[in-house]
């Protein structure tokens, strides 16, 4: 098992397709071709990854002398000339790109087969006997051939299975490989509009009011919201995450309704209602293929997804490739958001309400020492936090009762949170991002993302009802209007990653290969 969730880990470095015009990608796999790349221009040169299988010079014993005998003895220096002519053949070279073997996979064979030849007490019978011929001249050097080629395909077992191999790397149709979703007509409704508008409000009414439901969300501790928000409102739900799974009916008796984290959408599971949260992240570089599987996968009648306008067009294109339809519902933000005209500038003008948001843990600690040298209680939420310690932070700011006032975060705080925030400062707007090399790189935030973040000040039905925001430092502040002043970037691609039953057949087709062979197996055979 452990075996098995490296190899799928691994997987997710695996390409893309494009589909009925829509784009999808693997950027960590990308990386791998990338740095390939950086290499060597050719793209070939992937085959480097593999390494061959040892083969031990180990003849069968019935064989052993049987060649000499018929054929009488080969020098070993009679034996390295034969091997030395044979591989420096232009038609040898030839029949081996016909069969699979590029430069290098041509080369290591040939070392390997020439060691293997040189090493054995006995040359197996048939080898004995076609070299035995070639030196007298009763065939042509060519004749080797298919010996090598056998101990070839030994050596890079992928070889012996190219086709079903190629077969199952045809990733060109996703919305084919979720054939129990492909077998009913959904419904599909898009709730589209900017953060705090009440789109996932009204998914919501749906689900809880649907015989069965499952919410897919992208953070445990929104899915952990909407499971006890329904279990209050009477629809026993469960709730699925990558660390847990609790019963609201007992243990082990799944209910009807069922919160999870997107990566945990159950795919063969019948719902009348499914709703997917931010499903702008579809185009995200490490999760967004959880969101196109979802979309793509989940076997629902009315499928509610909620998210930026952005998205609108990648997913109406997205459902045409399932022969379906996407009815858009826009809506407007509910309470009134302010930029302000001025940074906040020091520690001293920060206030009550003021969520400071930080996109890196030093400044998160170097902000919250700032504010308890100074006598200011904070609480804090980054990602990396456990969904309980997450939520009594989050209680505590927003209780009106408490004497935390401020609340200091990452971006986690940007998707869905009900927090209590007046005013969102931005200490800076510089964040860690994945280049397309996959490597990191700070950048400044995104259109999107600052849209989303600034949004969480004065949500609706808290005790703001109207929100504003700032930067720290007065020279991020025309930056902050600048990109607040911006629609976010269309989507334009989605996330894509190959089914657990592709990555399994590609164990199944080679067994005996080496994890790092059977890993970019796929890569090798997509180019
Ligand atoms: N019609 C409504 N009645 C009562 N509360 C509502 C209504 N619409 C929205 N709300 C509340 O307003 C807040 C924001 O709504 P919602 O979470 O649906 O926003 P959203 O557009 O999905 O934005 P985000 O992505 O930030 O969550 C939530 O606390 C929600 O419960």
């Amino acid at each position: 098992m452990h075996r098995f969730r490296r190899i799928f880990r691994s997987a997710s470095r695996l390409q893309l397709a494009s589909a009925s015009g829509v784009e999808f990608y693997s950027p960590s796999y990308c990386r791998i071709l990338l740095l390939r790349r950086e290499k060597s221009s050719d793209p070939s040169k992937v085959s480097n990854l593999f390494t061959p299988l040892l083969i031990k010079a180990e003849p069968e014993e019935s064989d052993m002398g049987v060649g000499k005998e018929l054929t009488g003895n080969i020098s070993k220096s009679e034996l390295i000339k034969v091997l030395n002519k044979f591989y420096t053949r232009p038609e040898v070279k030839q029949m081996c790109t016909e069969n699979g073997l590029d430069s290098y996979l041509q080369h290591q064979a040939y070392i390997s087969f020439r060691r293997y030849c040189l090493e054995c007490e006995s040359l197996p019978v048939d080898i004995h006997i076609v070299v035995s011929d070639i030196l007298k001249g009763a065939t042509h050097i060519t004749d080797m051939f298919p010996y090598f080629l056998k101990h070839a395909r030994q050596i890079f077992p992928h070889l012996d299975c190219m086709d079903d191999l190629k077969r199952i790397s045809d990733l060109t149709s996703p919305p084919s490989w979720y054939p129990s979703a492909r077998a009913i007509k959904r419904k599909i409704i898009f709730h589209a509009g900017p953060t705090n508008s009440g789109k996932t409000y009204r998914a919501l009414e749906r689900f809880l009011t649907a015989k069965s439901g499952v919410y897919c969300g992208p953070l445990k501790l929104l899915a952990a919201e909407v499971y006890k928000k329904a279990n209050e409102r009477g629809t026993p739900c469960d709730l699925v995450t990558g660390e847990e799974r609790k019963y609201s009916l007992g243990e082990g008796n799944p209910s009807p309704h069922v919160s999870c984290t997107v990566e945990m959408t159950a795919v063969n599971t019948p719902y009348e209602v499914a709703v997917i949260d931010e499903i702008q992240l579809l185009r995200d570089p490490g999760r967004g293929w959880a969101w196109t599987r979802a979309f793509l996968g989940v076997m629902a009648e009315e499928l509610h997804v909620c998210g930026e306008a952005a998205a609108i067009d990648l997913i109406s294109a997205l459902a045409l490739t399932c022969n379906e339809d996407v009815e858009v519902h826009t809506y407007k933000r509910l309470t009134d958001l302010k930029v302000e005209d001025e940074a906040v500038g020091n520690f001293e003008n920060v206030q009550a309400g003021d969520c400071i948001v930080c996109f890196s843990k030093n400044d998160i600690y170097s902000v919250s020492r700032t504010l308890e040298t100074n006598g200011r209680e904070a609480a804090v939420i980054y990602g990396g936090l456990p969904p309980g310690t997450k939520l009594a932070q989050a209680q505590k700011f927003n209780d009106p009762e408490s004497s935390c006032k401020l609340l200091i975060a990452t971006d986690a705080i940007g998707m869905g949170l009900n927090l209590s925030i007046k005013r969102v400062v931005f200490y800076s707007l510089i964040k860690p991002i994945m280049n397309d090399k996959g490597e990191k790189e700070l950048d400044v935030i995104s259109v999107s993302q600052a849209l989303q973040i600034a949004g969480r000040a004065g949500r609706f039905n808290t005790h703001y009802d109207k929100g504003s925001v700032t930067t720290f430092k007065a020279e991020d502040l025309p930056i902050l209007k600048n990109l607040l002043s911006q629609s976010p970037e269309e989507i334009t691609k989605a996330g894509l990653h190959p089914t657990a039953e592709q990555i399994e057949l590609y164990a199944y087709h080679l067994p005996n290969s080496t994890l790092s062979n059977l890993v970019v197996s796929p890569i090798l055979v997509i180019y």
